[in-house]
């Protein structure tokens, strides 16, 4: 397997097809006309009586993955999805057998705990594959059956618990404090600095130094570590995969079409696996007391037992993921429109560096203080959700309801996030970015359950608190310490990004000096 599912053997099949012409199931279909006929009659019953049928959609997308693979390869899906629940209301069919909801009721029917005579949904198959699965081992995130993903959880929350954090700050605060260092120097040599690259190396650090016990040294040498560049270059491939999976017969064209991007993301993805188990293994032999994610992942274990190198291995590389381009996106959104707003970056600075007298005196306990800092987060993870909208569940068997929609066994479905979140219906101007909206004080007409940036229920981000203590401490330090002026306001967060599993986001340049005041 591939790091995203892609069986090698699917590889090779298709070049031994390609040499010896079509396949036994490629001949069937060169058939004479009756069959033909036949094989058309069936397709037109399937459609007619299919279950999803009665649902609003485009009619392209009631017979065919076509459009969606189109726009999911495009990086537009989930705008184009947003258009269509506009179109059509709260719950559009997006595919053959896969339904999109836009309502607050969705996540919480789709991703929350449901008591009988309900159940909770599990993840679809989209999830398969990923580090290691081609040893048949699943983490935090992939893990589809529920009972091995709830024991997971049982074993991580360890990881992620109030005395696990606070024994973490000071790794993350090391970290932190050589990003304001590099971006103010590049500042002060007169660069403007890339703040979306520079972020993205920072988390990448922050994450790996908490997961893997130690940084990638991306800060230092600018991104070039080989997983950075594996990961960064996987999470554009997804929707290829997600395409592979919904075609399985075109997926092998596809993979000889593309097989030289799918070969180079074989060797990172092994390469990826290779350097993840080799720290694993030297952790194991150097037992240490160093309070991060790794060391807390070996303890709380039945007696006399242990994980598996390869389980732990993949544990940490989907932490990784999920916690570095998660933060990394938020605070991206932060920098952009705070710094578009000339009185709200005013606020802003006023209010941290009044709340801190000094720089060393910045921590997590005290960041999280700052309530105005927590209402610009909050909004940013509406306005851009940071995790867009592919977390698929499956209907389990005999059906279920959504929002009070009956849906049949089988079906995928998804909260589509962007279109929930920066709908009218939920939030009053939903393209405003108004921080305002998240104040206590606040008696606005927005439904603020309509973003769920984190997600709920069993699958809910198990990082969260984490995520709050990094992005407090990193927007605090740098807001107190820095000046900030954006240099490409042309440039429209929505309008220029792109999505894969993740976003891909345009560059945001950044004008930086040391504070004058
Ligand atoms: C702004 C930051 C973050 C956001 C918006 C976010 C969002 C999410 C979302 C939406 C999910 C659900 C994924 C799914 O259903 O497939 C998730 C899961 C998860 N997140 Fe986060 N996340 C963030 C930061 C972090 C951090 C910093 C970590 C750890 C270093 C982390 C660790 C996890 C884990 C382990 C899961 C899997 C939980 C499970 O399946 O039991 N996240 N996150």
């Amino acid at each position: 397997m591939t790091p995203l599912g892609v069986p090698v053997s699917d590889l090779a099949k298709v070049a031994v097809a390609s040499l010896v012409g079509t396949s036994s199931r490629e001949h069937l279909h060169r058939t004479h006309p009756p069959q033909t006929a036949f094989f058309i009659a069936r397709k037109i019953y399937a459609i007619l009586t299919h279950p999803l049928r009665k649902f609003p959609g485009p009619f392209l997308c009631g017979i065919s993955n076509a459009p969606y693979s189109y726009w999911f390869n495009g990086g537009r899906r989930d705008f184009i999805i947003k258009d269509l629940h506009e179109k059509y209301g709260p719950v559009v069919r997006i595919a053959p057998d896969e339904l999109s909801f836009a309502t607050p009721q969705s996540f919480r029917d789709i991703y929350g705990f449901r008591t009988a005579p309900h159940s909770t949904f599990p993840k679809s198959r989209f999830y398969d594959g990923s580090a290691f699965s081609s040893y048949g081992v699943h983490g935090i995130i992939t893990a589809r059956d529920p009972a091995e993903h709830a024991q997971m959880r049982r074993h991580l929350s360890h990881a992620f618990s109030e005395r696990a954090l606070r024994e973490q700050e000071g790794l993350v605060a090391e970290i932190v404090d050589e990003f304001v260092k590099i971006v103010g120097n590049m500042g002060a040599e007169g660069k403007v600095v890339d703040f979306e690259w520079w972020l993205r190396c920072c988390m990448f650090d922050v994450t790996g130094s908490l997961a893997f016990g130690r940084g990638f040294d991306a800060l230092k040498n600018g991104g070039q570590h080989p997983s950075l560049k594996f990961v960064v270059e996987a999470m554009k491939q997804l929707s290829l995969i997600d395409t592979m999976t919904r075609f399985p017969y075109l997926g092998k064209v596809f993979a000889l079409f593309f097989a030289r991007k799918l070969l180079k993301l074989l060797r990172g993805s092994a390469m990826h696996e290779e350097f993840a188990l080799s720290i694993v293994r030297e952790r194991i032999a150097n037992p240490t007391t160093r309070p991060d994610i790794l060391t807390r992942l070996q303890e709380n274990l039945p007696p006399n037992t242990r994980l598996p190198d390869i389980q732990l291995a993949t544990h940490v590389c989907e932490i990784l993921i999920a916690g570095s381009d998660t933060s990394n996106t938020t605070m991206g959104t932060v920098f952009n429109y705070v710094l578009r707003d000339p009185s709200l970056y005013s606020r802003l600075t006023t209010t941290i560096r009044s709340h801190f007298s000094s720089y060393d005196k910045i921590n997590a306990l005290e960041a999280a203080k700052v309530e105005m800092l927590r209402s610009i987060i909050q909004e940013s993870m509406r306005i851009l959700p940071p995790v867009p909208g592919a977390l698929n569940r499956l209907v389990p068997e005999g059906g279920d309801t959504v929002d009070g929609f009956f849906v049949p066994g089988g079906t995928y479905v998804t909260t589509q996030p962007l279109a929930t979140a920066l709908s009218p219906l939920y939030f009053d101007e939903p393209m405003k970015f108004k921080p305002e909206r998240w104040e206590r004080s606040s008696k606005g007409k927005d439904i603020l359950e309509a973003s769920q940036p984190f997600s709920l229920g069993p699958r809910g981000c198990l990082g969260q608190n984490l995520a709050w203590m990094e992005m407090n401490t990193i927007l605090c330090k740098v807001f107190w310490k820095l000046d900030l002026e954006l240099v490409n306001t042309d440039m429209d967060l929505h309008r220029d990004s792109k999505l894969d599993s993740l976003w891909d986001k345009p560059p945001l340049l950044i004008k930086v000096s040391e504070r004058r005041d």
